[in-house]
């Protein structure tokens, strides 16, 4: 049965990148998907503004919703410090196992927890089964219809404090319209965008930071 285009992606890292080394890990990505494939992957240009908002914030607890290869879990955990911890969830059980073993290859596996299922089964599941109190950073990465109700719940489970911060991908491509329109109408969200540019392409794209007020 012929490889899958998350085997080629994690194959050409496993033979050239370096490992337990996450920034290598990142530019062999980044290199395969802008030369070889294209693949969803935040990208080297979004990818300095999750950085920049994950410095900025410094979580002791961050939650990803879109895992796919492992990318952006491996941007996120190479920056956080001692004790801190990334929940990665991710719904399709073969990027699942991909993320994985990226994960693992970065050498930031201590770091990160990678939940496998939807998230409308896992965040409900946060506070009692994976003992998260709050949560200080949220990057939403996955279904873009998911970005309005997912927000919505994780205020329902009483997830968000004062201050915690969400960061959206693709806002304009491939857009996530309810959500800006539920996020930027909400007294109870402070909203910034950060225009950029689709991964690997000459396509305008953008990155919404939402901090909860309480
Ligand atoms: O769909 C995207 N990303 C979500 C994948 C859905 C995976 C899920 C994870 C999960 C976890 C928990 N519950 C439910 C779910 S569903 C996505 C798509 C493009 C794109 C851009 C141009 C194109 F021409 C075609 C696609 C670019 C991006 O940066 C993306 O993030
Ligand atoms: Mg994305």
């Amino acid at each position: 049965m012929n490889q899958s285009k998350e085997q080629r992606i994690l194959n050409f890292v496993l033979q050239n990148a370096v490992r337990g080394d996450p920034r290598s890990v990142m530019e062999t990505i980044d290199k395969y998907c802008s030369e070889k494939e294209w693949a969803m992957n935040v990208g080297d240009v979004k990818g300095v503004i999750l950085d920049k908002t994950v410095e900025e914030i410094n979580p002791s607890i961050a939650l990803e919703l879109g895992t796919y290869c492992g990318y952006s879990a491996v941007r996120i955990a190479r920056l956080l410090k001692a004790g801190a911890c990334l929940l990665t969830v991710e719904f399709n059980p073969e990027f699942a196992a991909i993320a994985k073993q990226m994960i693992e290859f970065a050498g930031v596996q201590d770091k990160v927890k990678l939940l496998q299922g939807p998230s409308e089964v896992i965040i409900p599941q946060l506070k009692k089964k994976y003992e998260v109190d709050t949560l200080d950073f949220v990057f939403l990465d996955h279904w873009k219809d998911r970005y309005a109700p997912d927000t919505i719940l994780l205020q329902e489970c009483s997830l968000l404090r004062k201050g915690s911060v969400l960061l959206a991908d693709n806002i304009i491509f491939p857009g996530a319209p309810e959500f800006i329109k539920y996020i930027r109408n909400n007294p109870r969200f402070q909203c910034s965008t950060y225009p950029s540019h689709l991964e690997y392409m000459k396509v305008q794209d953008a990155m919404e930071k939402a901090v909860f007020l309480g």
